[in-house]
């Protein structure tokens, strides 16, 4: 792990310090990607089993929910219950209080414009599960999903090797509302909710994190014709900590392994003003990590990680905004003083008792965030992302006397005669309508 320090670097290293792990790019990957999807493309669901057979060990299947969630309910405890229920209340408490109200304003009198929220009518759900069975992230996705009222969700996880389905995942998607899940993950599940593959509809819009597989194959199928809409990019997992002298090395290490945990592609980056908190964090990383379940994919991660030390909290936040971190954790004493410089970011985490575990499980806003330097451009999954916004015009008799010429003269400029008459012939219409 690279400790740095800001102020003694070119631009140059500074990139170099921001980058991300070279195997999240990596050309073969990109290339192992695209054969999956034009084959499942071209041939549909043989080439959907050969793909999931040969990478996952068997081929795709549909299991019902109801039946595995009533298995499933057995083998979880009722605190474990309890604590799914928890989870999907706030959840669902958030994304139904997010739903955009419909909007109608009179840009003249007579002109009315209204914005109308349509949900979606088919989404794909990707739901990880090639370390971890991330049933949280169903979650995350089908109650935005549900609240925001798409008809046609379809699930997709990977298999497990028995062919059943995780039970905690069972229980997700009975809570969730869903009522089937198809045992197929990879490259080879985008592709098959992208185009279609035997009885795995074609969605039209594709949602949900995952590996590096799993993202690139979003990328890709994005770009096709005919392809998918995507809701962002979603890849391995990402966590910078911004911290002062007064933060707990203990809980920022924690909070930095709970994110390397994820995946030997994840990346954790600590910015702080205070070298000793520097050494103290870098000297307990490993060593927390060696205790870990997952300790080898932790400790793989940590050689994507670094530690930068900056000049002031300030420079900082303009660290944070070059990297713009899917997660930012502020474990300094006032960030609410620093929140305002935050542009950047999927996700922040103000202060000592936000921990980046609470907004994984049950804060209630949504833990599907933009990696790779998505946050400049985008923000995390909401019920939005499962909406689109209509317009509607309707015009009065007055309003058409105000407007009909000006449109006619505007579409003149661009050289356009047909839309000229088309908003002229209106007025002919209607002052025929008013002399007869
Ligand atoms: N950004 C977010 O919002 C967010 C949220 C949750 C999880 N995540 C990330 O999701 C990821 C989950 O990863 P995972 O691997 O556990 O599960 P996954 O379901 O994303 O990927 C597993 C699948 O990848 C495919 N695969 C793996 N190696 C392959 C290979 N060599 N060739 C072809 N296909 C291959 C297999 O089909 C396998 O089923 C982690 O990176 C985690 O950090 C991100
Ligand atoms: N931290 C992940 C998003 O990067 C989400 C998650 C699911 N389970 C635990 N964590
Ligand atoms: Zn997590």
């Amino acid at each position: 792990m690279k400790t740095l320090t800001w102020s003694e670097l070119d631009d140059n290293a500074r990139d170099a310090a921001l980058a991300r792990p070279a195997a999240r790019a990596d050309a073969a990957l990109r290339e192992g990607v695209r054969t999956i999807i034009e084959d499942v493309r071209d041939s549909g669901w043989d080439a959907l089993c050969a793909h999931a057979e040969r990478i996952d060990g068997t081929p795709p299947k549909r299991i019902a929910v109801a039946l595995a969630a009533e298995d499933a309910r057995r083998r979880l405890t009722t605190e474990q219950m309890r604590a799914m229920q928890l989870a999907r209340a706030n959840i669902a408490r958030f994304h139904d209080a997010a739903r955009p109200a419909d909007l109608s304003i009179e840009t003249l009198p007579g002109l009315t414009v209204r914005k109308l929220w349509r949900p979606i009518d088919s989404v794909g759900i990707y739901v990880p599960g090639g370390t971890a069975p991330l049933f949280s992230t169903l979650m995350m996705l089908a109650i935005p999903a549900k609240a925001a009222g798409v008809p046609n969700i379809a699930v997709v996880t990977p298999p497990r090797p028995d062919g059943t389905l995780d039970p905690a995942i069972a229980v997700a998607a009975e809570l969730a509302g869903i009522d089937a899940i198809w045992s197929v993950g990879g490259a080879q599940a985008i592709a098959a909710l992208a185009f279609g593959a035997g009885d795995i509809p074609r969605c039209a819009k594709i949602c949900g994190p995952g590996n590096a597989w799993v993202a690139e194959a979003k990328t890709q199928v994005a770009a096709m014709a005919g392809g998918p809409a995507i809701d962002l990019p979603a890849g391995p997992s990402e966590l910078m900590v911004i911290a002062d002298g007064d933060a707990s090395p203990e809980i920022v290490a924690a909070d930095l392994l709970g994110q390397a945990e994820h995946d030997a592609s994840a990346q954790v980056v600590l910015v702080t003003t205070d070298a000793t908190l520097a050494k103290r964090v870098a000297a307990l990383l490993p060593e927390l990590a060696a205790s870990l379940p997952r300790r080898d994919i932790a400790l793989a991660s940590l050689d994507n990680a670094r530690i930068i030390i900056a000049d002031s909290l300030a420079i900082a936040a303009d660290i944070a905004n070059l990297y713009a971190p899917e997660h930012l954790s502020l474990a300094i004493s006032d960030p609410d003083a620093l929140l305002p410089a935050i542009r950047n970011a999927g996700a922040v985490f103000a202060g000592a008792l936000a921990a980046e575990t609470f907004g994984d499980y049950l804060a209630g806003s949504s833990h599907v965030l933009p990696t790779d330097g998505g946050a400049r451009a985008w923000g995390g999954v909401t019920v939005h992302t499962f909406l689109k916004a209509m317009t509607v015009q309707s015009v009065t008799p007055a309003a058409l006397r105000k407007i009909a010429a000006p449109a006619a003269t505007l579409a003149r400029i661009e050289g356009l005669e047909a839309h000229a008459r088309a908003a002229e012939a209106r007025l002919v219409t209607q002052n025929a309508g008013a002399t007869a």
